[in-house]
């Protein structure tokens, strides 16, 4: 059998990523549990790996980090149910949705596209693949996330409002999903600025840890 969603970043041809769907994110912004998933797009450009540096977009002085659960997408499919989508799930990653918060807080206001302050080169940095008979318990993982070695994210994937099945669900009956698609799940609460200079380290329980340095673009 072909396993080539292994190697998500190269063979991925999306990257669809579902935002405020944890109940404490949700819960610090004052704002109601969204009654669907809230879906955008990063282009497969954005992947970063460790040893490689997140760097500021030109004009940025707002960048937030978000640690994130990925679902690697084994196979193509389209309009499947929830109980089905774990035959789709080919493992997972653990990544990063660096984001431009002052483009984004802009861009809310004008009400307009995303795509600038979430999908900019490397605004995701992300691990290897993950086995799914590793995560097996992937609906109660902790997440976190250090910022120069204080802790700024720290929650289980259990505070989802939408699961990683409903998520899959609903994403197929939008869009073919394809070999090496990433799915991003959404970041729990604590997302925050980071500056050059500093160093982001996060984790999935035991399982993966990656670290990044923050750099000025030259
Ligand atoms: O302000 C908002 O509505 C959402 C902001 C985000 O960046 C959301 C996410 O990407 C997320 O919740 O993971
Ligand atoms: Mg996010």
């Amino acid at each position: 059998m072909s396993e080539n969603y292994r190697n998500f970043k190269e063979n991925g041809k999306k990257i669809i990523a579902v935002c405020r769907n944890y109940k404490g994110l949700v819960a610090a912004q004052g704002i109601q549990n969204p009654e669907k998933p809230i879906l955008f797009m990063k282009p497969t450009s954005a992947y970063i790996s460790e040893g490689q540096d997140i760097k500021i977009p030109l004009g940025c002085k707002l960048l937030y980090h978000e640690v994130e659960l990925g679902v690697v997408i084994s196979k193509r499919c389209s309009n499947i149910s929830p109980s089905d989508a774990s035959d789709y799930i080919g493992g997972f990653l653990l990544a990063l949705d660096m984001t431009a918060k002052d483009f984004h807080i802009e861009a809310k206001e004008k009400s307009r596209p995303w795509f600038l302050c979430k999908g900019f080169d490397t605004s995701c940095p992300a691990s290897g693949f993950i086995d799914k008979e590793k995560l097996s318990n992937y609906s109660d993982t902790r997440l976190w996330l250090k910022v120069d070695g204080v802790t700024k994210q720290n929650c289980s994937t259990s505070d989802m409002i939408f699961s990683v099945p409903e998520i899959i669900s609903y994403v197929s009956k939008y869009f073919t999903l394809e070999v090496g698609d990433v799915i991003l799940t959404g970041t729990p609460a604590g997302s925050g600025p980071v500056h050059a200079g500093q160093t982001i380290e996060c984790g999935l329980a035991d399982i993966a840890a990656m670290k990044f340095a923050v750099v000025e673009l030259n």
